[in-house]
């Protein structure tokens, strides 16, 4: 599809203030039915606090005077109906917005509504189409749920009926967005799999490492995947079953990671107004991700590395020695080695942690995953965000592969998710694609670009400039934690 049907889409049609007719439909004849006793004229409950639609449903039905009757009646409900009068704005409007429901005529003008169900099911996976007919024959109703149809509703129907088919409808699509969520919850963890020999070695090593109880050391610049390798490892061990407690290192000060991490007493200090028990004690049998572990603070080390050697420890304000039985992986992009030079970080932890240790390349070196992983990006923001299936074009590819990716797969993953929300046709092309290069580009002195985009990019220098996240969190003025959480923020 073109980026100019957006342009040409029909907007949506203003809802007249006619009355809701106690039947909703055509008979043979041509005329409207309005029920035996009609209902009083009431204007339609729209809710003012509404600011999430009920439902998205599209109408299709060659019949105005129903399509208004359906926005009116639906509207109540708390619905955002959209409508066209002909199968080719339908088609237009399934493509480009994320519906929840359509409700399809049988014969839209010369066009058969049953015909056009295989490419609404292409075009709109996610939304269920209910088909709307003025013959009940039951040929037709087998026709139509063969073709992908979800429901069949005879006219004349009432607002009642109208309703409940919507609903049910609604509910269905409910159900079977949470199914998706748990499903990718339960394999959260992305497919790990690469066709770069270096990656593909890094990974069967991890997995390797998984069938043993070994502390892990995960090094790599930042966003190649440390956090995913980890909890692959977790998931492919034996602790499996318990717990995977993320810790990010630089999000902390020292007394908050100590008991964030081990627990604390209630009263142990100000504020603390009742007992954790830390989030050791909650991986008791699963695994801890100590993340950028290059920050972790020094002065709370030697009880961290008394807790890998003995597995036991103590609460903050607690004298009494608990044990734990966690594996601790550890990721870090910074040089640890340089560290304990720098007395940065201490010698004995190092060796505790680096009994393996597996470095992930960055997305620069392994170029032949590059459209494996853009493409299943670019499916999985088309089905969270219920748009149709997209995909990458050739030129747009060759663009990806031109490029040096500063925030490896993080990066990848955010530009995938911005092509796909802003992308219209089935196909993403390289004028979808935010490079830093376009950024750097515009970055002229007096350039107009927003302020946002200005402070990516002169962090993003800043960090190509220092040696460390320290270092750059000097010359920048902010201390590493606020660092940190802007890379992640901005993608690199
Ligand atoms: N192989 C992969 N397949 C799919 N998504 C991936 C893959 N590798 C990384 N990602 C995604 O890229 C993003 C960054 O990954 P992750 O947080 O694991 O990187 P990291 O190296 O730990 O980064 P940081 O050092 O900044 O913490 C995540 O959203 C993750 O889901």
């Amino acid at each position: 599809m073109s980026t100019d049907t957006v342009a040409r889409t029909p907007r949506p049609r203003p809802v007249s203030p006619m009355a809701i007719l106690g039947t909703i439909g055509h008979v043979p004849g041509g005329a409207d039915i309005v029920g035996s006793a009609p209902q009083p004229t009431e204007p339609p409950h729209v809710p003012k606090t509404a600011a999430k639609p009920a439902g998205r449903i599209l109408a299709i039905d060659d019949d105005t005077r129903l399509l208004e009757n359906f926005s009116l009646a639906l509207a109540r409900d708390g619905y955002s109906v959209e409508t066209a009068d002909n199968l080719a704005d339908g088609l237009r409007l399934a493509a480009t917005r994320p519906f929840q429901v359509c409700l399809l005529d049988h014969n839209i003008g010369y066009d058969s509504g049953i015909e056009a169900l295989p490419r609404f099911a292409e075009l709109a996976p996610q939304m269920r189409v209910v088909m709307v007919t003025a013959n009940s024959g039951v040929e037709d109703a087998v026709k139509a749920i063969g073709l992908g149809a979800a429901d069949y509703l005879v006219k004349p129907c009432s607002p009642e009926q109208l309703r409940i088919a919507v609903a049910r409808q609604i509910e269905t699509r409910r159900m079977l967005d949470r199914l998706d969520t748990l499903e990718r919850e339960v394999g959260a963890a992305p497919e790990l799999a690469s066709r770069n020999p270096a990656m593909q070695a890094a990974i069967d090593m991890a997995l390797q490492v998984a069938r043993t109880d070994a502390n892990l050391l995960v090094l790599g610049e930042s966003g190649t995947g440390k956090g995913v390798l980890a909890r692959a490892v977790h998931r492919a061990s034996a602790r499996a079953a318990a717990e995977f407690v993320t810790v990010n290192c630089p999000s902390l000060s020292a007394e908050l990671m100590e008991s964030e991490l081990f627990g604390h007493s209630k009263g142990s200090f100000t504020g603390a107004v009742q007992s954790t028990v830390g989030r050791i004690s909650h991986a008791d049998g699963g695994t801890v991700f100590l993340d950028e572990i290059g920050d972790f603070p020094l002065s709370l080390q030697p009880k961290l590395l008394r807790f890998i050697q003995d597995k036991e420890y103590e609460r903050v304000g607690d004298p009494a020695t608990r044990k734990a039985d966690v594996r601790i992986v550890a990721a870090t992009n910074r040089d640890l080695e340089a560290m304990v030079r720098e007395n940065q970080f201490r010698l004995d932890l190092l060796y505790r942690l680096n009994v393996i240790s597996i470095t992930l390349p960055p997305l620069r070196e392994r170029q032949e995953d590059l459209e494996d992983l853009a493409n299943g990006f670019i499916r999985r923001y088309a089905a969270d965000y219920g748009l149709p299936p997209r995909r990458l074009s050739a030129s747009a590819l060759s663009k990806l592969r031109t490029y040096a990716w500063p925030g490896n797969v993080r990066e990848l993953q955010n530009m995938m998710e911005r092509a796909v929300i802003l992308g219209r046709g089935e196909e993403i092309g390289p004028d979808l694609l935010a490079l830093n290069t376009a950024l750097r580009a515009e970055a002229q002195p007096g350039a107009l670009m927003s302020l946002e985009a200005l402070e990516k990019l002169h962090i993003e220098r800043i960090l190509a400039a220092s040696d460390s996240l320290d270092a750059a969190a000097r010359t920048l003025g902010i201390d590493a934690s606020t660092l940190y959480r802007k890379r992640k923020l901005y993608g690199f």
